[in-house]
């Protein structure tokens, strides 16, 4: 199961989380964020980044300054979580991960026809368009989830406590983490550390039953 670890501030977080194992390491270039990162800080971390995939976190931002971080960031992938379409997606300039909000935007047949690599599924909480530190309800989403033909990236309120059951619902391709990882709302080092050895002494249960695509290998690049 593969871990992105979002909301990356600092080099050393970003550093500790690629070297603990996390393949993916995202970047909030939401503004109203506390977690927002200025595109030039993001593109000197990720310039020192050297097996994680960088992804760029945009809420319904204007084309062009999206495909200005992708190049100056060199991001690997951009995380749609706002309401952008696909005609919007269709024009970013790498991979795409689309976030839906399991009890407002999601559905499972306009996830699989929209034009994106990943489909990352998150807590719904009015107002605040992610990072809410809230789960939604696994139970009740995870028939709906497994419909989904693509790598699905479970999100929304995980932590060392809960991943277990996360992987045992969903057997999902991946895990989405950030506010667990945070102490007064800084990334902490004991944190990133914990929860990657949580999600590597897990049990290797079935794989994930929805797109088994190339995503599901070890090379996590697109
Ligand atoms: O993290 C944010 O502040 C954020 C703000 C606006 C849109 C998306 C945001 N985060 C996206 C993520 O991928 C988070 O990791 C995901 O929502 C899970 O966060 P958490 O519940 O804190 O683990």
């Amino acid at each position: 199961m593969k871990v992105k670890m979002c909301g990356m501030k600092d080099l050393l977080s970003a550093k500790v989380a690629e070297e603990a194992g996390a393949e993916f390491i995202g970047f909030v270039f939401w503004q109203r964020s506390h977690r927002y990162i200025e595109p030039e800080h993001a593109a000197v971390i990720c310039s020192q980044l050297r097996q994680s995939l960088k992804v760029g976190v945009f809420v319904d931002e204007p084309l062009e300054n999206v495909n200005e971080i992708v190049h100056l960031a060199d991001l690997d992938f951009v995380q749609l979580h706002g309401h952008e379409n696909a005609e919007y997606a269709r024009k970013i300039e790498c991979p795409v991960i689309k976030a839906y909000r399991y009890g407002e935007n999601f559905d499972a047949a306009a996830a699989n026809k929209f034009p994106a690599e990943i489909i990352l599924v998150d807590a719904f909480r009015p107002g605040e368009p992610g990072g809410t530190g809230a789960c939604f309800d696994w139970r009740a989403a995870a028939e709906e989830i497994k419909s989904i033909r693509k790598p699905v990236l479970i999100a929304g309120g995980i932590h060392t406590g809960n991943v277990r059951e996360v992987q045992r619902i969903f057997h999902p391709y991946g895990v989405d983490v950030s506010g667990s990882l945070e102490v007064n709302r800084e990334k902490s080092i004991s944190k990133i550390q914990a929860f990657m050895r949580k999600v590597r002494s897990l049990p290797r249960g079935r794989r994930h039953y929805a797109g088994q695509s190339s995503h599901s290998g070890s090379d996590a690049r697109p």
